[in-house]
């Protein structure tokens, strides 16, 4: 056997920014070299960030990755880290055999291994992930290499996130080939509960292939995207040997004792038996063992509960949209109910409560105790706000416009709308959305009223959950927290019936049934795809069924236009679920 002592690179590229994704790469390259490490693995197109969409069907975009990669390898050399051999994603170009009815040079989805000044190999991902969020059929043309180099004495062969995912490909012949370890750089995006499947996986892959299995994701928001981290290391057996943090960058060290090689370095091709052929490519970078040393203790980081899990993925999807948009501050109005208040502590835990303005704007039909809770809120946060009445404001409105009922109700919610947009135009803060995934379900917001603005924290959030985050973030806070407040959410905000407060005594059930059924149900026809049959053989009432999924249908244009916001269920209103606004179809008639 013999010792190597890896350094898992969990970091946060920015999308676009190639310049500093190089800097990033070769300030953590060094920290590794300083923590003696004999490899460094970044993520999945680290070097471009990911996913970076129709940025790749641009060819200026592509050369630069490559040029990035050429001279990122270039610069670890003249800074004397070129002795250290790292793994990174970037974005290449095929240069033969591209799928039919693809030109020639398409992008690729790449992998590169870079020692002494020079890209001494690249790889590319074989299966395209093209569901849910992902579209990569749009973009790339499959990689069908796998290469395999051998690290003091150590043979290390390199696979792309998707490709673990998918039976055959590359991962399927690393048995067969013979590697001491597989390295994957991976971008996989949070979804709650998803890092139960990925250490699942791996576990498999790595007892299928018989070899120690090294897993990298990145962190960060991108979006409506949030990367959760969680990069793992299994031993041959499957079994876990070291794990980092969630939703925090990690440069993770691990020594592991792997089998010595002996194959001959060349070119040989197998069958991985799904009708394509990979070909293997062996390389020698170094042959001798490292001479014997102490281990490192292995770290395995403590996993977070479903609420801590789905908070943080809220705070960092905040934080980086906020970071990574030049934003300074943000700004949202507070009611005094719940939507706003969590929308409220989940902007002051990302980019502190200093930089997070509000905006109080009482109507006729709002009650003293909404104010008054939305004041509490103010206090216990310290953060900035301001009281802006809106009744004269909408007095003045409705004496050039006669409007009635509904219409009424709505110009409150749109001249709020306005208010915001006027205050982030003068003082250039962020508009944060406070509508939850319920209400953007079934429609209950107003379009350019309180659906206004720039990004949407909690849209991905059923109400029922909504509750449950107010009450665990009230109960607990973590270090990584720019708040550092004990019960920032006025208890009252919880516990009071939900209201829009757009008439006189109004409450969301006298539109919407009860939040829990509602939720279930929607959970079942958006998440869950059913048909209006299978709802009601699932238990739901049926004329619930028919007005709930009319309600959701009917919203398609609202959702729309509705701002994005992280992602945190395996179906968000997003590139999760793309459905045509003008559509005549009806679960109900089907
Ligand atoms: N297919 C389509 N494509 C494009 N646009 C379409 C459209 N169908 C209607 N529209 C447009 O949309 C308008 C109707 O939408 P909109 O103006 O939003 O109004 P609408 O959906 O009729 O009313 C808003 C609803 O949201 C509730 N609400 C409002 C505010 C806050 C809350 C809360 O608690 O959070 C709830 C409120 O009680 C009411 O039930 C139409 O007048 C038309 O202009
Ligand atoms: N009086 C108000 N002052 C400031 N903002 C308000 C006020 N009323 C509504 N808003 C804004 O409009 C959004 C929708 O409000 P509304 O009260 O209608 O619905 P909600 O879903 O019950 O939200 P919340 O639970 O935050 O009250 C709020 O989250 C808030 O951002
Ligand atoms: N970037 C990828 O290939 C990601 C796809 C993969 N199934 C994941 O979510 O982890």
């Amino acid at each position: 056997m013999a010792q190597l002592r890896i350094a898992l690179a969990q970091t946060n590229p920015t999308v676009g920014d190639l310049t500093a994704n190089a800097d990033r790469l070769v300030a953590w390259t060094r920290d590794a070299a300083e923590r003696g490490a004999h490899l460094v693995v970044f993520t999945e197109m680290f070097l471009t960030g990911y996913p970076v969409e129709d940025l790749v069907l641009r060819t200026s975009f592509v050369d630069a990755s490559i040029r990035t990669l050429e001279e990122v390898a270039r610069r670890l050399e003249r800074e004397g880290l070129g002795d250290l051999p790292v793994v990174a994603g970037y974005v290449d170009r095929a240069g033969l055999a591209p799928r039919v009815g693809q030109p020639k040079g398409a992008p690729l989805d790449a992998a590169a291994l870079l020692h002494k000044g020079e890209v001494v190999t690249r790889t590319a991902k074989h299966h395209l992930p093209n569901y849910g969020v992902f579209d990569e059929y749009r973009y790339f043309v499959r990689g069908d290499r796998l290469p395999i180099f051998r690290l003091h004495g150590v043979d290390v062969a390199i696979a792309v996130c998707e490709d673990l995912w998918q039976e055959g490909g590359p991962v399927s012949v690393v048995g067969q080939a013979g590697a001491g370890l597989l390295v994957a750089p991976n971008a996989s995006p949070y979804e709650k509960e998803k890092e139960d499947i990925r250490l699942e996986l791996c576990a498999r892959r790595a007892r299928e292939a018989g070899c120690a299995l090294v897993y990298v994701n990145q962190i960060g928001g991108q979006d409506e995207l949030v990367f959760d981290g969680d990069s793992l290391v299994v031993g041959a057996d499957g079994e876990l040997v070291a794990r980092a943090a969630q939703f925090r960058e990690e440069l993770l060290v691990v020594d592991l004792d792997l089998p010595v090689a002996d194959a001959e370095p060349g070119t040989s091709a197998y069958d991985p038996g799904d009708g394509s052929t990979i070909t293997v490519d062996r390389m020698v970078l170094s042959g001798e063992p490292v001479a014997p040393y102490t281990p490192a203790p292995a770290r395995i980081a403590e996993r977070l509960d479903l609420h801590a899990e789905v908070y943080s993925a809220l705070v960092l999807g905040v934080r980086d949209y906020v970071a990574k948009n030049g934003f300074q501050s943000v700004i949202l109005g507070l009611s005094g109910g719940i939507d706003s208040a969590l929308t409220a502590t989940i902007a002051s835990d990302a980019i502190g409560p200093s930089r997070v303005h509000v905006a109080l704007m009482p109507s006729r039909y709002s009650s003293e105790h909404s104010l008054a809770d939305a004041e509490e809120l103010v206090r216990r946060q310290g953060i900035t706000s301001q009281v802006v009445p809106i009744a004269d404001i909408v007095s003045a409105y409705e004496k050039e416009v006669q409007l009635s009922g509904l219409a009424a109700e709505n110009l409150q919610a749109r001249v709020r709308g306005m208010i915001l947009m006027g205050l982030s135009n003068e003082y250039g803060h962020l508009v944060l959305t406070t509508g939850n995934k319920s209400e953007l379900a079934t429609g209950y917001s107003t379009l350019y009223g309180d659906s206004a603005g720039g990004f949407a924290p909690i849209k991905d959030v059923p109400k029922t959950m909504v509750w449950d985050l107010a009450r665990w973030r009230n109960a607990h806070s973590a270090p990584h927290f720019l708040l550092q407040t004990d019960r920032p959410i006025p208890e009252n905000s919880i516990v009071k019936e939900p209201s829009a407060e757009l008439r006189p005594d109004q409450r969301d059930t006298d539109s919407l049934p009860p939040y829990e059924v509602l939720d279930r149900l929607l959970d079942d026809y958006v998440e869950k795809d059913m048909g209006s049959q299978e709802l009601i053989a699932a238990g739901h009432d049926p004329a619930l069924v028919t007005r709930v999924i009319r309600l959701v249908d009917l919203a398609e244009y609202k959702r729309r236009q509705y701002p994005p916001g992280p992602k945190i269920t395996p179906k968000n209103f997003g590139r999760d679920r793309r459905l045509p606004i003008t559509n005549r179809w009806r679960e109900t008639t089907g």
